[in-house]
């Protein structure tokens, strides 16, 4: 009975444990794509916007001077005006070139394709040629301005242009204005922010060529920016993170395009440190829940064992003399038989003599203590296969599958041998000390013979050693 509360037991611990095993391996995947999503939508982007803002209103401020000058009423007349003075638009350019410290100021006339630069240079433009081209191609673009790069004609140089077009009051374009600025001024800025935030920065156009990169972003980047563009290209006034996953890292990269012109700027990070610092905090969490829930189940389930134990052992014992009740009794002979099929089997019904008197004389403690000694004493006898209970009061019932030799003169020496050896007992309690008789009755089986009727042989051949005077064994 035991053993099987014991395996139902494991039974139980084990579904628990696979249990909680498969939710935890399901919760740590599930957390993890979260924890992802979580750096990938929203610890990371928030990084990425504050980079953007800084570098986005660095770079655009060329733009703003653009502006600024193509909205200046001097500037606007100084186009309209047919007789305008070179000299006056070179002074306002060096002005412009000065306070802003950029690396030229410029100004075109549409109506006569002339351009003005801060250092008094004027050269008039051509459709063909080909050093000419961005002016065809700022105003045939709708935008009102444009940032892209370009040579500078004096030194080759690479400068980053903003053009800006200048309209008359009837919104007709009558020419562009503008300044540049060294490639140079903008990777400063780019590698301020790739240390300060710690990420590779860069900067694309169009066709997916670097304009510019911070000084440790590697080249080619780690990804590959031609393949992420049709994304980019649906909303291009979102930022757009993508999660770049290999064995050795994991890195992401938010795209977004620069308002107003062609250029795209891409924030990498390597976020191996970060996911990983996340991942080792989760799997500590669920360390601690499966520690602390098996030491949950083994509490519970070694509560439930021992509570099983004791209303096992309260339903079938004897509480007095922690041998088998009836019930028991019962229940043990009923799995023996049918372990065993019908055999051969010995009933012995004992009872103690006198008893009453005992109680009497001696009070119910004593009592108590001669009917626990009997036990003992019958308990030491009667051990090996055979069974033993209470059968009530004074009264104990013997069970003996294959009792020696199986005929009646070895069973009447065995339980003779038994009865005297009770006799020769001393019980003491309270400081006294007597001797106690018992009578028994026994029937013996023989194949197919039922238990229930030898029951009453028994009980018969017990009254009737009681009557030829006690202390004795009678057979039925
Ligand atoms: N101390 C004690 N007494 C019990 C217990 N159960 C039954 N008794 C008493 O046992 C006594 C049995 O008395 P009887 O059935 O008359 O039998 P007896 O006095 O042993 O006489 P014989 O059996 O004829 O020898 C009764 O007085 C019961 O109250 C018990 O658990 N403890």
């Amino acid at each position: 009975m035991r053993s099987r509360y014991r395996k139902q037991i494991i039974f139980i611990t084990l579904i628990i444990s696979i249990g909680f095993s498969i939710s935890a391996v399901v919760t740590y995947s599930r957390e993890k794509g979260e924890a992802e999503k979580r750096i990938l939508e929203e610890s990371l982007p928030l990084i990425g916007d504050s980079i953007y803002t800084e570098i986005q209103s660095s770079i655009m401020n060329p733009v703003d001077i653009a502006t600024f000058m193509a909205h200046d009423s001097f500037v606007r007349d100084w186009v309209i005006d047919t007789n305008s003075n070179p000299a006056t638009i070179r002074r306002y350019l060096r002005g412009i070139k000065e306070k802003y410290n950029a690396a030229t100021a410029f100004l075109v006339d549409d109506a006569e394709k002339k351009y003005y630069t801060d250092n008094g240079k004027q050269l008039t433009l051509h459709p063909n040629a080909s050093r000419d081209a961005w002016y065809w191609r700022v105003l045939a673009d709708p935008a009102i301005y444009e940032l892209n790069l370009g040579k500078y004609q004096e030194n080759d140089s690479l400068l980053v242009f903003a053009n800006e077009k200048i309209f008359d009051d009837d919104g007709k374009v009558i020419g562009i204005v503008g300044i540049s600025q060294e490639l140079h001024h903008f990777k400063k800025i780019i590698d301020k922010y790739a240390d300060k935030y710690n990420n590779d920065i860069y900067i694309f156009d169009q066709s997916g060529n670097i304009i510019i990169r911070s000084s440790h972003a590697s080249s080619p980047p780690h990804f590959d920016f031609n393949s992420m563009n049709a994304a980019i290209h649906q909303n291009e006034t979102i930022p757009h993170n993508f999660l770049l996953q290999s064995t050795a890292t994991e890195r992401i990269v938010g795209i977004r395009k620069l308002p107003g012109s062609n250029w795209y700027l891409a924030v990498e990070e390597d976020v191996s440190e970060t996911l990983k610092n996340e991942k080792k905090s989760m799997i500590e969490t669920l360390l601690v829940s499966i520690i602390s829930s098996i030491i949950v189940i083994l509490s519970t389930t070694g509560l439930v064992y021992n509570t099983q134990k004791k209303l096992f052992a309260a339903a079938t014992t004897d509480p007095l003399t922690g041998l088998l009740n009836r019930h028991a009794f019962h229940e043990r002979i009923r799995r023996q038989r049918k372990r065993h099929g019908d055999q051969a089997y010995l009933l012995a019904m004992i009872d103690i003599d006198h008893f009453k008197a005992i109680n009497d004389s001696y009070g119910h403690q004593f009592g108590d203590e001669v009917i626990r000694d009997c036990a003992r004493a019958l308990s030491e006898e009667a051990a090996g296969g055979n069974i033993l209970a209470r059968w009530g009061g004074e009264e104990f019932l013997l069970f003996a599958p294959q009792p020696n030799g199986c005929d009646q003169i070895s069973c009447q020496q065995w339980l003779d041998k038994l009865r005297a050896n009770i006799a020769a007992r001393r019980i003491r309690c309270n400081g006294m000390e007597i001797a106690v008789t018992v009578s028994i009755g026994y029937a013996l089986a023989k194949n197919g013979v039922q238990w229930e009727p030898l029951l009453e042989m028994a009980d018969q051949a017990l009254y009737a050693a009681k009557q030829a005077g006690r202390n004795r064994v009678m057979a039925a």
